[in-house]
């Protein structure tokens, strides 16, 4: 992605409690461990500078939020601007979502998994490297709660239709469900800077969400 330079963290604003890297998250990753209540647990891989953090964890108050960001001085500067916004709601971690998933999060205990406009490596022989592969999505499928849902945005056609077709094949996930896209109403009413980097430029954006089925009846 092209990175324009952040903007300078104020010296005297105390972030340390939004920003966690691997080394201090607890064995299992729970609202409870990480929050110290029950509310229901969102997860956002990739969360760029952090914009559906902050507003998603400002509109729910009553959810809690990670944002992981495997580039360090992102991380840290959406942390930044969630302890601007007092957000008691929602932490990043910097690092990999991908293992953050694979080893730290317990079965059937996520509300949402939100990926965003993630990386598209476009070469076909480095699609393993997408945040949107088979191993990372049934993942998903196993941490998510029964009902809990997948979010997929990108403004790459091409992963779009490849990931819509890897879920079919080799998930149970049910969908995809239409997102219709909502005028924009100030200039940061977007989903994330990459969606509104897009729409800008009048470019399409595919959106779809799935969701983990619900347990069928006994007999
Ligand atoms: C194209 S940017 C999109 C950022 C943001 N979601 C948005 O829409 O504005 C993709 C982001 O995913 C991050 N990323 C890539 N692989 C990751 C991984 N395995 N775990 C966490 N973040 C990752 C990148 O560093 C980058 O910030």
């Amino acid at each position: 992605m092209g990175r324009r330079a952040l903007k300078r963290i104020d010296k005297n604003l105390d972030y340390a409690w939004h920003l966690l890297e691997f080394e201090q998250l607890p064995e299992q990753c729970t609202s409870q461990t990480l929050f110290g209540n029950d509310a229901p647990l969102e997860f956002e891989i990739g969360s760029g500078k952090g914009l559906f953090m902050r507003s998603a964890s400002g509109a729910r108050p009553e959810h809690n939020f990670l944002g992981v960001e495997i580039s360090f001085s992102y991380a840290r500067h959406s942390a930044a601007r969630l302890a601007q916004c007092e957000r008691t709601n929602a932490r990043m971690l910097a690092g990999c979502g991908q293992r953050l998933l694979r080893e730290y999060v317990p079965d059937d205990s996520l509300e949402a998994v939100h990926v965003y406009f993630p990386d598209p490596w476009w070469k076909k022989r480095h699609h393993k490297r997408r945040v949107l592969n088979e191993a990372f999505l049934l993942q998903a499928v196993r941490t998510l709660r029964p009902g809990g849902r997948v979010h997929f945005w990108t403004d790459v056609q091409e992963y779009y239709d490849a990931t819509l077709e890897l879920i079919a094949e080799k998930t149970p996930l049910e969908g995809p469900f239409d997102v219709p896209p909502t005028p924009a109403e100030h200039d940061l009413d977007y989903r994330t800077h990459f969606e509104r980097r897009t729409r800008l430029a009048d470019k399409p954006v595919y959106r779809a969400e799935f969701a983990k089925p619900e347990p069928t009846g006994r007999g």
